[in-house]
């Protein structure tokens, strides 16, 4: 009954804050949604820390803290309700501790740290508060018995797809992030293309900008392309949800494009209608590799009769 409440408070957490990932967890079974609800809040209740209202109090005491947190969590002894979720999720499914540290450490970064030199630091950060989901995720969404790939490739997979979002994030905020003095972008390639913070504090659109946004935008899209194998490899009933995710972000990139790249006074948006355009599309694709299994039967078969 504990259990049951707790699980129902992630899922209305969940529910509220991020009615995507709800939607999208609604299609996996019952154990692997409820195991995603209570991951979901934990990285919320992370972030929260650093951006939340009570941001400006935080010490880095409090994030030492909410680490002991997290390990008591992995050792069966949960603070509060919220975290008896995970505990139980953490004893249901294989899920490493490394990935939730990181992202405290990623949280801990931003702290401090409003410049990024050039893109491995950035990518250290994506990897950090980002990557780190996809990470905790796979263990919970499992891998398709009939797979092909190796367990290490997936979870570079879900690496990428974690790092494509962030990168998305970033390009999508850029104008309020730097109302707040923060500019999550390689200051050497900004350098490359004529730029400085300046340029972005005084929100105008140039031809170096447009410039700059589309090597942006190229970037992120090749670590959407380099999550498209491994999504596909996912259980079945998980692979509808993460290529929704991964549709519908994509979309984000497209739509700072039809703001012809202004993303310094206008928010790139995917509107509701689109999203759920985007759930048949997501669906198609989610099939696709039971598709290829039965290809590759089919062409091992022929191989066996000799084509007859
Ligand atoms: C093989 C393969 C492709 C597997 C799929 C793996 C997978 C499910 C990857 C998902 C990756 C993902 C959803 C990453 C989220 C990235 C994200 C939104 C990070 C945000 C960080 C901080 O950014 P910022 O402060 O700039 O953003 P805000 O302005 O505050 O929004 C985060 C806020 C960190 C915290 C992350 C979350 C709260 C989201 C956690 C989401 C889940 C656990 C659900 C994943 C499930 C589905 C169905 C995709
Ligand atoms: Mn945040």
């Amino acid at each position: 009954m504990f259990l049951e409440e707790a699980y129902e408070r992630c899922k209305k957490i969940c529910a509220e804050y991020a009615k995507t990932f709800y939607l999208g967890t609604r299609l996996m079974t019952e154990e692997r949604q409820k195991a995603i609800w209570a991951i979901y809040v934990w990285c919320r209740r992370t972030d929260d820390l650093v951006d939340g209202p009570n941001a400006v109090y935080l010490s880095s005491e409090a994030l030492d803290r909410w680490e002991e947190r997290t390990e008591d969590i992995f050792n069966g002894r949960p603070y509060d309700m919220l975290d008896a979720a995970l505990t139980d999720t953490v004893y249901k499914f294989p899920l490493d501790i490394k990935p939730l540290k990181d992202m405290i450490e990623g949280m801990r970064l931003d702290t401090w740290k409003s410049r990024y030199a050039n893109f491995e630091e950035l990518y250290q950060y994506c990897y950090c508060v980002a990557g780190t989901v996809g990470l905790m995720s796979v263990p919970v969404m499992g891998i398709a018995p009939e797979s092909h790939l190796s367990s290490q490739s997936i979870y570079d997979a879900a690496l990428s797809l974690g790092i494509g979002n962030q990168l998305t994030n970033i390009l999508r905020d850029v104008g309020e992030d730097a109302q707040r003095g923060r500019v999550y972008l390689p200051q050497d390639e900004l350098a490359q293309f004529g730029l400085c913070d300046d340029d972005i504090f005084s929100r105008k659109v140039t031809d170096g900008w447009r410039e700059f946004m589309k090597k942006q935008i190229r970037r992120a899209r090749f670590y959407f392309n380099q999550a498209e194998e491994g999504a596909s490899q996912l259980d079945k009933a998980s692979r509808w949800p993460v290529w929704s995710c991964l549709i519908i972000y994509r979309k984000i990139l497209d739509a700072i494009e039809e703001n012809a790249y202004d993303n310094l006074t206008k928010r790139a948006y995917v509107g509701k209608a689109k999203k759920l355009l985007t759930l048949p599309q997501a669906y198609t694709r989610a099939l696709s590799m039971s598709n290829l299994a039965f290809q590759s039967n089919l062409s091992c078969e022929k191989h066996i009769t000799g084509g007859q």
